[in-house]
């Protein structure tokens, strides 16, 4: 269990149960979505004592994002199936909690719409599109357009599905596409596309480090790749030029023998050296599980599943619980880690559970 099985079992009470295992299931035999969670809960703090002081300062420099919490939401598709209002109301929560809000490319609301409900509640709220870069060029460019005009302040490319996951919880429910009444909002109106109905978004295995190079060229906004896991690959992005690294498995749902991200982060971590920050998302639920990825490396963390939770548990309200009760822990965690701001939590205040890390 974790800390937000409250919320996960109130959305599993109201949900579809199709709806339901789409937004829980991972890949194959569930393996790495288990493990996510798990390797946190293999991980403890050995906190630094009397060195405190009254006020923290939680605030982060990212990408798009200059002045943001080390917590933010990341990008889930299809959030009409957990909540009529589905993104509106996790674009309203996210900017009155303070986070950055990584919308999805496949978001059952418009990217424009999606930006301005975040930016209703907070003028500066930082939202980022999420890409899969699309093998026609001229639709990953219309996308790209749509996110700089609807005021996104990043793109988010996802590296991690030149095919689809293998999702058996969807193929036992026959689950394949949104439900009648529902559909991918941003696929609407692109070259090449029906006139009055969507594009299907394309998971192609012929996307390349060429497609990001020429992502760079169509862009002036900062360039995130999202699902990296070996240190090569993040030596390749930083050679690049992007401007940060999603460490990540896909929250298990893509290949399910890879390992947890917060096992290969401080892998990664050495392989980067500083250059570009490094974010982590996968398995975090408590805001000990922020401070333990920080102090490894990341800059940030993104959660994914519990928002979902939140946001058919409560709608809008459930998210801003969500994302408010983890800024709270992480700050208390913080303080209990003799910690004043977010670079103070280091390397050595992490170890393995049992043993204190060896002796
Ligand atoms: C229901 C669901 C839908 C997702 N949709 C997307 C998506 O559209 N694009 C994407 O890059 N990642 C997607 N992800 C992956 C998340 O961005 C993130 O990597 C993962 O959920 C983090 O793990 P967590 O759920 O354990 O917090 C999805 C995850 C879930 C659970
Ligand atoms: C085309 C929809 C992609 C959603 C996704 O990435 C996921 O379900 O994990």
């Amino acid at each position: 269990m974790n800390g937000f099985a409250e919320q996960h079992d109130r959305a599993k009470e109201v949900l579809d149960p199709v709806a339901y295992d789409y937004f829980a299931g991972g890949a194959g035999d569930e393996r790495a979505l288990a493990d996510n969670e798990n390797s946190f809960a293999r991980l403890a703090l050995l906190p630094r004592v009397l060195r405190g002081g009254a006020n923290r300062d939680l605030a982060v420099r990212l990408p798009g994002a200059p002045d943001a919490l080390p917590i933010m939401v990341a990008p889930t598709a299809f959030h009409r199936l957990a909540h009529p209002e589905g993104e509106l109301a996790t674009a309203r929560a996210a900017a009155a909690a303070g986070t950055v809000l990584i919308s999805s490319m496949a978001s059952t609301v418009a990217i424009d719409e999606v930006v301005a409900a975040a930016h209703q509640v907070r003028a500066e709220a930082p939202v980022w599109f999420q890409l899969y870069l699309q093998p026609d060029q001229q639709v990953t460019a219309a996308l790209v357009e749509r996110a700089e005009r609807a005021g996104c302040s990043a793109l988010v490319v996802t590296v991690d599905s030149p095919v689809f996951g293998r999702h058996e919880r969807d193929r036992r429910n026959g689950f394949h596409d949104l439900p009648d009444g529902y559909a991918a909002e941003n696929m609407r109106g692109l070259p090449g596309g029906p006139a009055e109905d969507t594009r299907d978004i394309e998971m192609s295995p012929e996307i390349s480090w060429r497609h990001v190079e020429s992502l760079r060229a169509m862009t002036r906004l900062p360039v995130l790749l999202k699902g990296i896991l070996h240190p090569d690959d993040a030596h390749l992005a930083v050679g690049l030029g992007v401007d940060g690294i999603i460490v990540s498995n896909h929250g298990g749902r893509q290949l399910d023998a890879t390992p947890a991200p917060i096992e290969v982060l401080p892998h990664i971590t050495n392989a980067v050296g500083g250059a570009i920050p490094l974010l982590l998302d996968g398995g975090v639920r408590r805001g000990t599980d922020v401070a333990v990825a920080l102090a490894l490396g990341a800059t940030a963390v993104g959660v994914g599943r519990p928002v979902v939770w939140g946001l058919a548990a409560d709608g809008e309200k459930g998210v801003r619980d969500v994302l408010e009760r983890l800024r709270d822990e992480f700050d208390q965690a913080l303080a209990l880690c003799g910690g004043r701001r977010c670079g103070d939590l280091t390397r050595d205040l992490v170890v393995r559970r049992g043993f204190g890390g060896g002796w």
